[in-house]
């Protein structure tokens, strides 16, 4: 499976869902402990590769043992790992990892970890990069209200056979609920019955940001597999006109399931072409509000994807500024007077996120930055940390916030709504 993976071809969870279903035998246990070896590999490759130069065994082997060494404790003994395997294992584990450079410690690629370095608290980002995620789910609004929905999770929670689930109000969206562990939601009748979407709780709080109200036409612009427009369709209550555009078929077929299985009947999917839509041009000027989820490097879901890390360059980030520039252009035009754009990223890298918009608002005096702050009910100060920056805009980090890394900026055109 490492060696389909390092191909860097396919995203990892990709190749993990492959290598099950070619081997059917291995049971849910089994899979879940490979799963989480070969994620650890993913999060440490840069270390492990660097250790497993001094192997006792072909790279791979070593890497396979330092991922369930890592997951399973006294691995190496108990899945039967030669001596000489697990006495450098032991010798790996015992490395001060101080003593290691930054990009080593953190495993990180050149380019992005010069990037990490320039940051605030720049160790305690790169490590928060290093764990895994808790899975946080949306309550869909439209079907029920967020206690309900939380006493029958937990219901689930306890009918389960295996220990150690939880489930918990997540602290900042008041429609979110976060997981301990890792249960199979994707087999409850709430998963089915549309009551329930896996969203970080950063994304929650994108829709709040644009917070759409009913009877509104609003612009979901790269809606891709709908997870943000599901948000914004049930704030809508189901009413007015929400576009889902995005220029990738799939991705809106993708999306289609989930918006019939949520019950919203305001949605209406569009794909778009990049430049010069005829569609987008007949909506110029009309929109109340439009949502920029901009397609970006997804470096702040490192802790969910981290072979993102190995697939992404400094080349790729150059081309996505070309892109992201492109789309606000293009978005901005479907914006009426007064009417709001917020742009967002699930990028943590300033060069995707404060300066696209600082840029697009350089080349846009019609359009005035708003401070997130005001839109934003819950306080999203953690341990002296601000989710929202002096000019308003707004930045979640998960060793900060608990979420995601994600990036978001609201802007007005001039004029008045009415
Ligand atoms: C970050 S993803 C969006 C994720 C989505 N909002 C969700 O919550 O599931 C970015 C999306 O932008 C789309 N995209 C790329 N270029 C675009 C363009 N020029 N106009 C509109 N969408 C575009 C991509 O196809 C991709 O689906």
């Amino acid at each position: 499976m490492l060696e389909d993976i390092f191909q860097w071809r396919h995203p990892a969870d990709q190749c993990v869902s492959y290598y099950f279903r070619q081997h059917r035998h291995l049971g849910g246990r089994d899979r879940a402990e490979i799963a989480q070896a070969v994620f650890d590999v993913l999060r440490h490759l840069r270390r492990y590769r660097r250790d497993a130069q001094s192997g006792p065994g072909p790279l791979n082997l070593c890497l396979a043992w330092r991922g369930l060494s890592a997951t399973l404790p006294d691995a190496s003994q108990t899945l039967g790992a030669d001596a000489p395997m697990q006495e450098w294992v032991k010798r790996c584990e015992q490395i001060d990892e101080q003593s290691l450079p930054f990009e080593v410690r953190f495993s990180l690629p050149d380019w992005l970890a010069q990037r990490i370095q320039a940051m605030p608290e720049p160790d305690s980002l790169a490590r928060s990069f290093l764990r895994s995620a808790a899975i946080d789910l949306r309550v869909n609004t439209v079907k029920a209200d967020r206690d309900s929905a939380l006493t029958q999770v937990r219901e689930m929670l306890t009918q389960s056979s295996r220990h150690g689930f939880d489930a918990k109000a997540t602290p900042y969206s008041d429609v979110g609920i976060r997981l301990k562990g890792h249960p199979p939601i994707q087999r409850w009748a709430l998963f089915e019955q549309g009551v329930l979407e896996v969203q970080d709780e950063g994304s929650q709080l994108l829709a709040k940001l644009v917070d759409p109200k009913r009877q509104e036409m609003v612009i979901d612009f790269c809606a891709g597999a709908g997870g943000k427009t599901l948000a914004l369709g049930a704030m809508m209550r189901s009413t007015g006109r929400l576009y889902a555009f995005d220029v990738s078929a799939p991705r809106l077929a993708r999306a289609k399931p989930r918006f019939a299985r949520s019950g919203l009947s305001n949605i209406h999917p569009v794909v778009i072409r990049p430049e010069g839509d005829d569609r987008v041009r007949r909506l110029a000027g009309k929109a109340h509000r439009v949502l920029i989820d901009a397609p970006c490097t997804g470096l702040g879901t490192l802790r969910r994807n981290p072979d993102l890390k190995w697939r992404q360059s400094a080349d790729e980030l150059d081309r996505l500024q070309i892109e992201q520039a492109l789309i606000l252009e293009q978005a901005s035009i479907c914006v009426r007077p007064g009417g709001r754009l917020v742009y967002a990223t699930c990028s943590v890298l300033a060069e995707e996120n404060e300066a696209q918009v600082v840029r697009f608002l350089e080349s846009h005096p019609e359009f005035t930055l708003i401070d997130a702050r005001a839109l934003l009910a819950a306080e999203l100060t953690e341990g002296g940390h601000s989710a929202v920056d002096d000019q308003g805009m707004v930045r979640f980090r998960p060793d900060w916030h608990g979420t995601d890394g994600f990036f978001a900026a609201v802007m007005q055109r001039q004029g008045s709504l009415a």
